[in-house]
């Protein structure tokens, strides 16, 4: 595969040690085993590549179907009632209205007793103008504003702490019904949902409704409530100005929306031009070797400054709108603010000058909160988006949930029979049939191998068997029809190896391997040695995998190889009645290969195996082997049966193999 690029050659050992090197046709000289691969590699590239030209119109078909549509985004400007109430609901518990209005009338009562106490401390100093000072009971009006500050603090605190605990409750249901919806989803669902988009749902927007929502929606009660009250001690000193207050909220609430409907698509225009400017950024730190090896330093950083660029035009765009909302609304109080206290200066108002006073610091303040209003609006309702977004995702297609009558009996599974009636499958419910009317049994304790060219549905068979995509007809596990069985227990059943590389967590080998800490260290090295890996390394070599080595995030410090035999393992220690392996060593090398299909045979005398291979070598000694082509079962028998059938399938495949001797010899000694 390198001869084409590669000048010179090292051959590593298995103890990671150089065993050739040179030019290519001289390491190959040198090492036999690698020329032996090398071979079997050689006749494996022509015969994919001839099996690739061979599919390539059927590839184009299926692109053709259009099965993979990913979902649009939806980006929405106002915050929909459902959504809306999803989150009310949530926050109040099992009563969210009683919550609504206790929340609100807490808030109230804190910013009429604020109200009261700027007016009360008027009162009081009006007092001084008409009784002599030592006639001023000190002690009682100081009392009194005590008891107004002390009674506004405790309605302030109780109503928040009882705010932060429903907004706590409201983030955490959220949150629960997102992930349970996310998992409960279909393989559909997951398929067309790029992952990047569950990441942002669970994390940035979950965010949203930890942090800004409640704090957007706590403001907003906050200053509406404040508003009125300050509104209505105005209207209360002066009525006159009950008509001048109102206009100024509706002009307000006017620029207000006219300001929100202008920076919407600002600021998607921003969200728009982040994303490719983080993008380059990080394509340029994954790519740096690249970047300093071809000299592109420069190219890099001019097409960085034009992203830059392209995203500040859009920020000083919102800056503007943001002075452009200021200014209309900073005028409009001012208007108000002066025009009332002309109307009490030079008007024949009949207020004393503690009212007067109390009036125009109620005026100011009504005045200023318009403004903050308006942008905690439009923080709401770009938090409330995110709430949006989580309400649909929370509303996503699910699998059948488990029920009662899904619960099979407590001896099931007891073998690994499998019966397969009339079964045909498709990847959505409106998209074309991918396996048609496949019908057979697999005893239990059988090895059955499937061959088939590329798409050919060998896959497909392995996840309609698991229920993960739409089927009909009837699969019948130990004697109980799969359909009937509550999906959680089936596949708990039902041990897969899929086809794209093994998925390991952060931890030890340990705990990848049983991380339920069920089984003692013998099984688990058992299961270790049965799965080929001790066959890899030496017992002194330094770098040996035991049970408490360390593995990083995904396995990304073992190879392929070892994460297919770590997950081979896995499956051995669930100890599952029937065992599907699709393609499962596929990165292990013939050896270790030809050692774990040995160790299955003997090891796992009694599970089922289904196994989905690439190597002819691998399931030559099944008891049985499936050909699949088009979604159709095209032969199903023993290998050396199969073999007999001049025109058939299986044969084909094997006379066209490299290995056409050894493939023969494996199959004929079984007979
Ligand atoms: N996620 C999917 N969504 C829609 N169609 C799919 C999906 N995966 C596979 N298919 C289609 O199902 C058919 C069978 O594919 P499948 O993956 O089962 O084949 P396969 O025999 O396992 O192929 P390979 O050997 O390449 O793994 C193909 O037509 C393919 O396009």
């Amino acid at each position: 595969m390198a001869s084409s690029v590669a000048h010179f050659m090292v051959s590593l050992g298995a103890n990671g040690r150089v065993v050739s090197h040179g030019s290519i046709s001289e390491v190959i000289e040198q090492d036999d085993k690698l020329a032996a691969e090398v071979a079997k590699d050689q006749e494996i590239v022509d015969r994919e590549s001839e099996t690739a030209e061979a599919d390539a119109p059927i590839k184009t078909e299926v692109t053709a179907d259009g099965k993979l549509v990913v979902a649009e985004e939806i980006l929405v400007g106002t915050v929909s009632w459902p959504a809306f109430k999803l989150y009310l609901v949530s926050l109040g518990g099992n009563y969210p209205l009683l919550f609504s209005i206790i929340f609100v009338s807490l808030i109230g009562l804190t910013d009429l007793t604020d109200a009261i106490q700027t007016w009360f401390l008027g009162y009081w100093a009006s007092q001084y103008e008409t009784q002599p000072t030592s006639e001023v009971k000190v002690p009682f009006y100081l009392s009194v504003y005590a008891l107004l500050l002390v009674s506004g603090c405790a309605a302030y605190s109780t109503g928040y702490i009882l705010y932060i605990y429903g907004s706590m409750r409201a983030s955490r249901k959220i949150h629960r019904r997102l992930i349970q919806a996310v998992l409960g989803t279909t393989l559909r669902w997951l398929d067309t949902t790029p992952t990047s988009r569950v990441l942002t749902r669970c994390t940035q927007d979950i965010q949203a409704i930890d942090q800004e929502l409640p704090q957007c929606i706590g403001f907003m009660v906050e200053l509406t409530v404040t508003i009125l009250i300050r509104l209505g001690a105005i209207v209360v000193m002066t009525p006159a100005f009950l008509l001048p207050g109102i206009i100024v909220g509706v002009v307000g609430g006017f620029v207000g929306r006219t300001y929100m409907k202008a920076q919407l698509s600002v600021k998607r225009e921003m969200s728009n031009a982040k994303a490719p400017v983080l993008g380059h950024f990080g394509a340029a730190i994954t790519g740096l070797t690249s970047i300093r090896a071809y000299g592109a330093q420069d190219a890099f950083k001019r097409e960085s400054l034009t992203r830059i660029d392209r995203y500040t035009k859009c920020a000083r765009m919102f800056y503007n709108l943001t002075r452009w909302l200021s200014i209309r609304l900073d005028v409009i109080s001012a208007l108000f603010t002066s025009s009332l206290a002309a109307y009490l200066v030079y008007g024949n108002s009949t207020l004393t000058a503690s009212d007067i006073g109390f009036s125009l610091s109620m005026a100011v303040i009504f005045s200023s909160l318009i403004l903050w209003w308006v942008r905690v609006l439009n923080d709401l309702e770009v938090s409330g988006n995110s709430l949006e977004r989580i309400d649909e995702y929370i509303n996503i297609e699910q699998e059948p949930k488990s029920t009662e009558s899904g619960q099979p009996p407590a001896y099931w599974p007891s073998s690994g029979d499998l019966r397969v009636e009339k079964l045909s499958a498709r990847y959505s419910s409106d998209g074309p049939r991918v396996l048609h009317d496949l019908s057979f049994h697999i005893a239990s304790g059988e090895r059955v191998g499937i061959v088939g060219r590329t798409g050919s549905g060998k896959s497909s068979l392995t996840l309609s068997l698991l229920r993960c995509i739409f089927t009909e007809g009837n699969v019948y596990y130990d004697g109980i029809p799969t359909s009937s069985i509550n999906l959680e227990i089936l596949r708990s059943n039902i041990t897969i190896i899929p086809q794209m590389v093994p998925e390991l967590l952060t931890g030890t080998l340990r705990q990848n391997l049983d991380p339920f800490d069920q089984h003692d260290d013998a099984t688990l090295n058992n299961a270790l040695r049965s799965a080929g890996l001790f066959e890899m390394h030496n017992d002194d070599d330094d770098g040996r995998l035991t049970l408490e080595s360390d593995i990083s995030s995904g396995g990304g410090n073992l190879s392929v190889g070892q994460r297919q035999i770590l997950a081979l393992a896995r499956a051995m220690v669930r100890g599952s009645k029937l065992l599907i392996l699709d393609e499962a060593t596929s990165a292990i090398d013939y050896k270790t290969d030809t050692l774990i299909q040995s160790s299955l045979r003997n090891e796992l005398k009694d599970v089922t195996q289904i196994i989905v291979a690439h190597r002819l070598q691998t399931i030559m000694d099944a008891d049985k082997i499936m050909v699949l082509d088009a979604g159709k079962l095209m032969e199903f028998g023993s290998p050396a049966d199969l073999l007999k059938n001049d025109k058939g399938m299986f044969r084909a495949l094997v006379d066209d193999s490299g290995d056409k001797d050894a493939l023969y010899e494996m199959a004929t000694g079984k007979l």
